[in-house]
């Protein structure tokens, strides 16, 4: 079935432009394709002939490695300063811990987002190569929540994208964010129980993913076995996120996820890189329970802000007290060794020992389609 579903996504992304013609039935049969797959599969699932050209993605990945690759004083010239007046920018190895387990997350990333941005001066095309892609999954994305709506009959098929006008319309306030991940090659004295990112359900509505051949993401199933997303060249793996599980009360899964250290030696001594876009909905949007013949109907939840529940998220994620994350730092020699990675281990206890929140993990069978 899923590979049908690809061929027809491919013939609908690439011909028929936004807004789509929902009485066309080739699209109704291509969305109930799409929202099965993603209902069936943990909220996961790759999309290929995406239209979304390879160039784009390779340029993100050259121009995001020159800047990761910077002496690490340079770096955190970029970091975030303040998550909730402003989420953009750069978060060094350890600033960002996605669960309550004590292992140390190596990754580093640069968080495009709102409207106050600022890009490395020493990376002249970072700017652009990265907007590039991230204007480019947004239009995409409006397109997949239409499809998504009418995969699920909603009455009005235009209420996922009335939610997230952000994606077409960028003077919107959202925390939409467009990630660049670097995960530094693995160094000698790695320890057991390091991860490169540790499980956790995205924040938003649809999250999708370009990454590069070193592999390591994996998915949880039902019987929480973890299932390896194993990289396939030209593809999005898109996954559902926190709102869009609430939204379709359960329908559509928050997909568990996180980034394991790849086993074989050779790609261990090699950095991996991914590019991720979060759409979520407009900041002042309050989700609560759709109702469509196939949602249930009993699922009930107090309506939930967007802004207010992926910021919650994200400062447990950063640490309630690390959120001024320029100032605490200041560059002191100790703070900046930690952050840089050169050496983390006289840190690990008091920096990994604080409560984390534990992440909610969905219950739906899984089956990867490939
Ligand atoms: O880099 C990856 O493969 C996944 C990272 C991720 O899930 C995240 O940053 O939310
Ligand atoms: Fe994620």
């Amino acid at each position: 079935m899923f590979c049908r579903l690809k061929a027809k996504l491919s013939t609908y992304l690439q011909t028929k432009s936004h807004p789509i013609d929902q009485e066309d039935p080739e699209i109704q049969e291509i969305a109930n394709k799409f929202g099965l797959a993603l209902h069936e599969n943990n909220g996961c699932a790759y999309l290929t002939n995406h239209g979304i050209p390879e160039e784009m993605v390779s340029a993100a990945f050259a121009e995001s490695q020159t800047f990761f690759e910077l002496p690490a004083a340079i770096k955190m010239k970029y970091c975030k300063e303040d998550l909730v007046k402003n989420y953009h920018g750069y978060s060094a190895v350890g600033q960002e811990r996605l669960n309550d387990e004590k292992n140390r997350e190596l990754k580093e990333t640069f968080d495009i987002c709102g409207r106050d941005r600022f890009y490395p001066e020493e990376v002249p095309m970072f700017k652009e190569a990265t907007e590039s892609l991230e204007a480019a999954c947004w239009k995409f994305q409006a397109k997949l929540f239409k499809l998504l709506a009418m995969s699920i009959k909603l009455e009005n098929v235009n209420v996922i994208n009335d939610g997230a006008r952000n994606c077409i319309d960028r003077t919107i306030p959202s925390l939409n964010t467009a990630r660049t991940a670097y995960y530094p090659p693995i160094r000698d004295d790695a320890i057991a129980g390091d991860i490169r990112c540790a499980p956790h359900t995205d924040y938003g509505l649809l999250t999708l993913l370009f990454q590069d051949d070193i592999g390591g993401l994996e998915v949880q199933g039902s019987n929480t076995e973890w299932l390896p997303v194993t990289p396939i060249p030209g593809t999005i793996v898109v996954n559902s996120g926190d709102l869009l599980e609430k939204w379709t009360c359960g329908y559509f899964v928050a997909t568990p996820h996180r980034v394991i250290i790849p086993e074989a030696e050779i790609k261990m001594k090699k950095c991996r890189q991914t590019f991720m876009s979060f759409s979520i909905t407009d900041n002042d949007i309050y989700i609560s329970p759709l109702k469509s013949e196939l949602l249930d109907k009993d699922y009930y939840f107090e309506p939930v802000n967007s802004f207010d529940h992926a910021m919650g998220k994200a400062k447990k994620a950063y640490g309630e007290d690390e959120i001024k994350v320029r100032e605490r730092i200041e560059f002191s020699k100790a703070e900046l060794k930690f952050h840089a990675f050169i050496d983390y281990r006289e840190y690990t206890e008091e920096y990994f020992d604080k409560k984390r929140p534990v992440t909610h993990l969905g219950t739906a069978g899984f089956q990867l389609c490939f």
